[in-house]
């Protein structure tokens, strides 16, 4: 679905991606974490076209994203971490954009806004909105437009508790084996057991993109009393310390996202060699 090799970027004289390489596959919800600075907007800039690389190549669909075809950009929605809408009522902005995505879904969208607790026909300018109910509106917008591959940065920055969990049910609804979605998130809990697989970005390059099944296979997190020098990671906490080791039971365990993004930002290239080996 997306095919990144050997992209090199930077801005102006700072370097931020060398030789970077991803390939992404259709039908899947993929999570991509990393640090602050990791680069994650850029990338997903990068996939979109919005961005050009010094070196390298970047393709939707075999399609470059840097030409920006209508085609490419007819089926590709990017929600950005910040954005802007228009003094327009929604019935005028559907009209508006929802005709540049040949398979936009009316229906689908008055739905997904309601399920978001947001009328379709209310006569309020989007412009109006709070922040948070603007979040909502575009991520129904995005989840209707019925794009092959949605991009969406912090989608849950902004969202309250509840909303969090709708934005979860129709992340659910509208994925189909034919569509794929790229979240970048710092809030791992929010996407928790709706993200597979894990990218995570670090130091330029993908670090790491890999199914939960590939990882749970081969770590293993355990409560313990006292530390263990053989862990990959260990956070001490009121039960004892939690640590991450190699799984050498040949069951699979069951790791949380937070614990694995700090595990695998401690152990760095150690973890990489640890799961890469069954690729
Ligand atoms: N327009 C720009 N001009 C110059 N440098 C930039 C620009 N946009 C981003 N950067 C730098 O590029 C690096 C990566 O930024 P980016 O926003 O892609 O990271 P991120 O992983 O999304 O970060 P965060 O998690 O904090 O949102 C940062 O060091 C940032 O300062």
């Amino acid at each position: 679905m997306v095919n990144i090799e050997n992209l090199n970027f930077r801005y102006g004289k700072n370097v931020l991606f060398s030789n970077l390489r991803l390939n992404v596959k259709e039908g899947n919800i993929y999570g991509l974490l990393g640090k602050n600075g990791a680069g994650k907007s850029t990338l997903l800039k990068v996939i979109s076209g919005m961005l050009y690389p010094e070196e390298g190549s970047c393709a939707v669909k075999n399609i470059s994203s840097f030409k920006r075809l209508p085609s490419f950009l007819e089926d590709l929605y990017y929600l950005p971490e910040e954005f802007y809408l228009p003094p327009l009522k929604s019935s005028e902005y559907e009209i508006m954009f929802g005709g540049l995505y040949p398979n936009f879904d009316g229906e689908k969208f008055h739905e997904y806004l309601k399920e978001f607790e947001i009328d379709p026909h209310m006569d309020k300018r989007l412009s109006k909105f709070s922040l948070g109910q603007k979040k909502k509106y575009l991520l129904a917008f995005g989840l209707a437009s019925g794009t092959s591959l949605l991009l969406l940065d912090e989608p849950t920055n902004g969202l309250d508790i509840p909303s969090k969990r709708q934005f979860r049910r129709l992340v659910s609804m509208a994925m189909s084996d034919n569509r794929t979605i790229i979240i970048s998130t710092h809030q791992v809990k929010d996407v928790e057991n709706l993200i597979d697989p894990v990218i995570i970005l670090d130091d330029g390059q993908i670090l790491f993109n890999e199914s939960m099944e590939v990882i749970n296979r081969n770590l293993r997190v355990t409560v313990e009393k006292e530390e263990n020098p053989e862990a990959l990671y260990s956070e001490e906490g009121l039960n004892g310390y939690t640590i991450v080791t190699r799984n050498e039971t040949g069951e699979e365990g069951e790791i949380d996202l937070e614990i694995l993004f700090n595990t695998i930002v401690a152990s760095g290239s150690k973890i990489k060699n640890l799961i890469s080996r069954e690729v």
